[in-house]
């Protein structure tokens, strides 16, 4: 199977470099400084497991279809990296994102039907170019976007698992999709404003109510809009603070680096979806604008 990985940084290396490593025809996309090092060095995996594989990498894609084009890079680059590969995406190509945050997989079915969803709780971080420090071994569901099954989504997971990627195939991705969003809505920016790991968020009784309002009305938006969940959101949110206590959430660490984050697509999205049906999501919004503001002192 031909696959290209757009927006090779951190998670999309590790499912190339996983990938690569059963010899799948993987051919990685991204920075020119990344692509440089692993065409000199090789792809380097450490952390959960360590080995180093020697995937196809250039900084645009070739000029061929590929059978899965795995959208990873950060949400508010989907649109134009999308753009830029419209001409090769075919008939039989299958287009999967592995974002969080939503929105992603609707700019997809802009360039085809064949769009799968995903979310995976795996964590990985980019070392330095050529260098995937995989921090976090999790789950991966994939469907076809927005419900559904097909064949081609049963043939990837059956892929991803012989890769060592745990993949579980969902016929309510969109479900999936939005519990993540739900999740992420109340975890990234409350650790990130407060810049504390996110097993504070459970010791503080005060942000935990504060977490539980910001999911509830997630929740809201989410049922106005038809959205059915496979898990309790807020379940899920206090099981995601104890598994990853000891982490910082990725909307921090952005920060720290003095980027831009993914607010816009995780609780701008939510605000989006209730303006939409002409309702307020008050507290997501709120949130959009204090990290914002923290975007601007960082930036
Ligand atoms: N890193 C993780 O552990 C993790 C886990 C789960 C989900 N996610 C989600 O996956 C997405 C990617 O996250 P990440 O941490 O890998 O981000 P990242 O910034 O490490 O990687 C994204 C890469 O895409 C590249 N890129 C952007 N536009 C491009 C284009 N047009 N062509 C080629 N390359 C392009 C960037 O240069 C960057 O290297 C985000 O939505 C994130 O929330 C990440
Ligand atoms: C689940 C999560 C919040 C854990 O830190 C992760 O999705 C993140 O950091 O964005």
């Amino acid at each position: 199977m031909k696959i290209y990985i757009l927006g090779a940084g951190s998670i999309g290396s590790l499912f190339g470099a996983l990938l690569a490593r059963v010899e799948e025809d993987v051919t990685l996309i991204g920075r020119e400084e990344h692509v440089n090092a692993i065409n000199e060095e090789g792809l380097k995996v450490t952390g959960v497991e360590e080995f180093t594989v020697y995937p196809n990498a250039i900084t645009h894609a070739p000029n061929e279809n590929p059978d899965l084009l795995i959208l990873a890079t950060k949400s508010y680059s989907t649109k134009a990296a999308l753009e830029c590969v419209k001409g090769i995406i075919g008939d039989k190509t299958w287009v999967l994102s592995i974002q969080n945050g939503l929105g992603n997989e609707d700019l997809a079915l802009k360039y085809t039907k064949n769009v799968l969803g995903g979310i995976t709780t795996n964590g990985a971080m980019l070392e330095k170019w050529g260098v995937i420090r995989w921090t976090g071994k999790g789950i991966t569901r994939i469907g076809v976007y927005p419900k559904g099954n097909s064949r081609f989504a049963e043939e990837i997971a059956m892929l991803f698992n012989a890769a060592g990627i745990k993949t579980k195939v969902s016929d309510n991705i969109i479900g999936w999709k939005w519990l993540k969003a739900i999740v992420n809505s109340a975890i990234n920016p409350l650790g990130a404003l407060l810049e504390v790991k996110n097993g504070y968020l459970l010791e503080n009784d005060y942000l935990q109510d504060i977490l539980v309002s910001i999911a509830r009305e997630g929740c809201m938006v989410a049922q106005q809009w038809g959205i059915s969940f496979e898990e309790h959101p807020i379940e899920v949110i206090i099981d995601t603070l104890k598994r990853t206590s000891d982490n910082y959430n990725s909307m921090l660490q952005d920060l720290k680096r003095g980027k831009k984050t993914e607010i816009d697509y995780i609780n701008g999205k939510i605000v989006e979806y209730a303006e939409a049906i002409g309702l307020k999501a008050p507290m997501n919004e709120l949130l959009v604008a204090l990290i914002k503001a923290k975007e601007a002192l960082v930036r």
